[in-house]
């Protein structure tokens, strides 16, 4: 290696008769060579007059040398920045397998610039010009464009969102495998145990084996196959690229095309190189024919992108596909896997685009969702569909907009076929959209056919392709299904199986006759799954939906099955619930519950059968254990408001709900009857739900009041103590007893932590003891349970509350209600510690005792014993009255030990 102090001009010096012969691109030696005023206007003049390149080159290099060390150092650091183009291919030979120099005689000059030892200078900084100025504009041009592409790409979906919820699209990851062969898209028929539904829709989601972002792609220097199917975001991974290599502020020069293949097709067939690249592309402002040999002498510096390619009949794409335009540019295809067929031989990285992992459905709907995301993430079928990008954006278009505007499941499938149809129809205008979907009905429905009967014989393999049409293609994989070893064969799939639900049962609505049928296969072990079905043809049914079906089916045919259909679904399906209520069981198989029927409604949009659905459930909605996503809240909600004249009963026993999906619920509880146990049910939803729910709001609702039961969970009552203290005004708490049983120790200590919040508290028994009705006990006199909890916590009190301790008793007893009564309520706490032996606290209990005038006792129930000792207790005699006597010697004998601390005994 040379050092540092080796002479710049003895190095050019040794090389300069392999220079004459090598060096390229002299007009970016000399306007470096210029621009570092090493050469004057002169000199560039002098060098552009000789005849050919040989002499030139001499002529750089001699001025160069003569003009000493620094042009000489100079002129070394302009070759060793632009060597990529000044100095040419690379030879590779002169080295032997350990990398050491052989004889050979060839000198390379990129070895030799490699050797040169620069100084550790500032002029590492400084651009170089890498090729001529036309050349560099152009790259800059087409670098604008490229930005001006994705950034317009990004934007075109935005109008499908809300005014006031346009969020700023943008990449998110793709997961891309380039391990896979074309054999990826093949299935094996999985003989394993059956998957349950929630298990088989995860399985769309692609998982993410090792990252590869649009920047790698970039950077590697193979032709790529970007392969994958409608819709999952192989256009986007383009405009991606186009966007890094936008930003990219690399000084090398190169350049980037996109076409996309689509709009361009039919004007390629007969196309030069330049009228692709220029015309159809961009044009350079200067200097055309030097930039299009530029490239064609650099051609390693070029990219191109056929996105959307089918074929090659193009001659310009196939010889620039099979390098015989451009040997050395990097050429990108994306294409779907029906196509790529074409390509099997090329030589170029195969990456396949997968769609969207778990983790980047998240990114993608919080971007697009923020708050709302939860809306579609409790969901699992909308989750999973979420998987093929074209569908996220649908499923985020549908979600963003806030209330009132309710937005069905089906509706967002609607939107989703819309889209894609739209999409296939070469962008077709929203306007001429209904046109198109006319023009195709007869392929539509036969996809429909086929995914009914696919529906039917339980599979997601469609056995025959109903046609060849681009439109219906699009809503379908290619599947290669391996019988085994030797035998395979191609078939398709809908990109996610509620696709194939949805497809099925518009196949339904067109068949109405076979509806009934699906009805009853629905309750039948076997057939289950056919359910699925039903909130589809709902929702189709919906005289709300926007108007897909009524290019496909009649609007009269419509009416005339819904006229009978809901009725008949309400009928079937109730009946089969009262059935379940009878067997009591809790699996009856069907699946078919409550929830259902609501979502089944909701989908509808439908009010008088959900009137029809309530009347059939005597206005008694059971949903007890049950877990609602948002989705769900909004069916329920849906249902009850619908019931205007009749408030309904609404069981919400033990039923999860998230803090979105309560934010319906509250919405329909004007229509419900407000009585017990519903308050509770919705306080201990609230307390044990997971994130922030509005307490205000229900304390609200009920009075001030906050409910709890006597058991439960720790973190129900602390959660409870925070609410309360939270909160500026004092709460009313109303317990609940369901059995005859002592409070739980995480009720007494929120008691006693949050007494100071709690303006009033009262009792309610939900069990009917003997003697007992169901009560509902206010103020007055104290139950045994209410009296027991008051003694539990006056002995906690006087335990661990110290110097406060006086006053937390005295609160207690006014928030039990027990001033009048009070001399008896101090006896049973002074026995109270004594059969808890806690004789440590009675010192405490004289500075009460001191507070009571006048003694109570019955000694037909206490003993007299007790009397003794509390007056004993206090340091003046006080007065007793005797209420009935006992007739036992040992109690009379008791008392009278009584009388020298009374003063007066009545
Ligand atoms: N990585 C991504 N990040 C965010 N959105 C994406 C992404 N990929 C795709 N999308 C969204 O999905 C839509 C469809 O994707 P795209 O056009 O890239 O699909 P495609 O694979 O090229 O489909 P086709 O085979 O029909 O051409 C895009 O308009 C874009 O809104």
């Amino acid at each position: 290696m040379a050092c540092s102090s080796q002479s710049a001009l003895d190095y050019v010096r040794q090389a300069r008769v392999h220079l004459v012969r090598e060096l390229k691109h002299l007009s970016v030696i000399v306007e470096n060579l210029y621009q570092r005023n090493v050469f004057s206007d002169e000199e560039v003049i002098i060098i552009q007059e000789e005849i050919n390149d040989y002499d030139k080159t001499r002529k750089i290099l001699d001025l160069v040398m003569r003009k000493g060390e620094a042009a000489c150092y100079e002129f070394l650091r302009i070759i060793n920045m632009t060597r990529k183009r000044t100095l040419g291919t690379p030879f590779l030979f002169p080295y032997n397998k350990s990398g050491a120099w052989t004889e050979t005689k060839t000198f390379d000059l990129h070895h030799w610039i490699s050797c040169y030892s620069f100084k550790e200078d500032t002029q590492m900084d400084i651009n170089y010009l890498q090729g001529s100025r036309p050349c560099h504009r152009y790259q800059a041009k087409l670098k604008s464009k490229a930005g001006r592409m994705s950034n317009e790409f990004w934007k075109a979906n935005k109008y499908l969102f809300d005014d006031s919820h346009k969020p700023d699209l943008s990449y998110t990851p793709l997961v891309l495998d380039t391990e896979g062969s074309v054999s990826t898209f093949k299935i094996k028929k999985s003989k394993s145990k059956k998957m349950s539904r929630p298990q088989k829709l995860r399985m769309y989601l692609p998982e993410e084996k090792s990252e590869i972002s649009p920047g790698d792609l970039l950077k590697t220097d193979k032709n790529i196959v970007l392969v994958g199917k409608a819709g999952i975001g192989k256009t986007a991974l383009t405009q991606e690229m186009l966007k890094v290599w936008a930003e990219s502020d690399s000084e090398e020069l190169d350049y980037m095309f996109y076409f996309d293949m689509r709009e361009t097709t039919s004007d390629f067939m007969s196309m030069s190189l330049e009228d692709l690249l220029f015309s159809v592309f961009s044009e350079p402002d200067e200097g055309k024919e030097e930039v299009l040999a530029d490239m064609k002498k650099n051609s390693e510096s070029v990219t191109i992108i056929f996105d959307g390619i089918t074929d090659l009949s193009s001659s310009v794409v196939r010889r620039l596909v099979e390098k015989d335009l451009l040997p050395d540019a990097k050429i990108i295809i994306t294409c779907r896997p029906d196509d790529e067929e074409d390509f099997f031989s090329w030589d170029s990285l195969r990456v396949e685009v997968k769609g969207f992992s778990e983790q980047s459905i998240e990114t993608y709907l919080s971007a697009t969702l923020g708050e709302q995301k939860s809306k579609v993430w409790s969901n699992l079928e909308l989750l999973t569909l979420c998987y093929v990008p074209m569908y996220a954006v649908m499923v985020a278009a549908c979600f963003s907009t806030e209330d009132p505007q309710p937005c069905t499941i089906t509706e967002v499938y609607i939107s989703i076929v819309r889209f894609c149809l739209q999409t296939n129809s070469n962008k077709t205008k929203t306007r001429h959209l209904e046109s198109y979907i006319n023009s195709k009905g007869m392929e539509i429905l036969s996809l429909a056919e086929v995914a009914f009967q696919a529906t039917e014989g339980k599979t997601a393999n469609l056995t025959e392709l109903p046609c060849k049409d681009s439109s219906v293609l699009s809503f379908l994989k290619p599947l290669v299904i391996q019988r085994n070893f030797t035998e395979r064969y191609a078939t398709h799939a809908f990109l996610h199986y509620t696709m194939q639900e949805f497809f099925a049962a518009l196949w339904l609505l067109k068949n109405p006759d076979k509806a009934k049928d699906v009805l009853q296969q629905c309750l039948t072990e076997g057939m289950k799954h056919m359910r699925h079905l039903i909130p589809f043809m709902c929702g189709l049914l919906s005289e709300k939906s926007p108007s897909l079906m009524k290019c496909l089916i009649p609007a009269e045919e419509l009416k005339n099955t819904s006229n009978w259909f809901f009725k008949e679904m309400i009928t079937t399906f109730s009946h089969c619930l009262c059935e379940q209520d009878e067997a009591d069981t809790e699996d009856s198989g069907s699946d078919v519950d409550i929830l259902f029927l609501c979502r089944c409604l909701y989908e509808s949009q439908c009010p008088d059968a959900c009137i029809y659905l309530l009347d059939k459930l005597d206005y008694c909605l059971d949903l007890a254990g049950e877990s609602l996503d948002p989705y769900s809240c909004y069916a329920v909600a849906y249902v009850v408001t619908q019931s205007k004249e009749k408030k309904i009963q609404l069981n919400l026993e033990d039923v999860m709900v998230s803090e979105h999906g309560m934010r319906r619920l509250f919405g329909c509880l004007k229509n419900v009857q407000w009585c017990d146990p519903l308050p509770r049910q919705l306080w201990k939803i609230f307390l044990l739900g997971e994130g922030p729910m509005d307490h205000i709001s229900l304390l609200a609702l009920d009075g001030n009041q906050l409910h709890l039961p006597v058991e439960g969970k720790r973190q129900l009552f602390e959660r409870a103590v925070k609410v309360m203290q939270k909160i500026s005004t004092k709460v009313n708490v109303c317990l609940y007893w369901n059995r005859p049983t002592p409070v739980c120790q995480s009720l007494c200590e929120l008691l006693l932590e949050a007494w100071p919040h709690i303006n009033s508290l009262s009792f309610r028994k939900t069990y009917r003891g003997p003697g007992l009705q169901d009560q509902d006990q206010h103020h007055g006199s104290l139950g045994r349970e209410e009296k027991g909890l008051l003694l539990d916590l006056c002995l906690k009190a006087a335990l661990h509350k110290g110097e406060s301790f006086l006053g937390v008793v005295n609160a207690l007893f006014s928030l039990f209600s027990v001033e009048n009564d009070n001399s008896n309520i101090y006896l049973d706490f002074y026995q109270r510690v004594e059969s808890e032996r806690c004789s440590s606290v009675i010192p405490k209990l004289r500075a009460l005792f001191q507070s009571v005038p006048v003694w109570f006792i019955d000694l037909s129930e206490r003993k007299a014993s007790i009397l003794l000792e509390v007056l004993k207790l206090q340091s003046e005699k006080k007065q007793v009255v005797l209420t009935s006597w006992s007739h036992e010697d040992s109690e009379v004998r008791s008392f009278l030990q009584c009388l020298p601390y009374i003063s007066q005994l009545r």
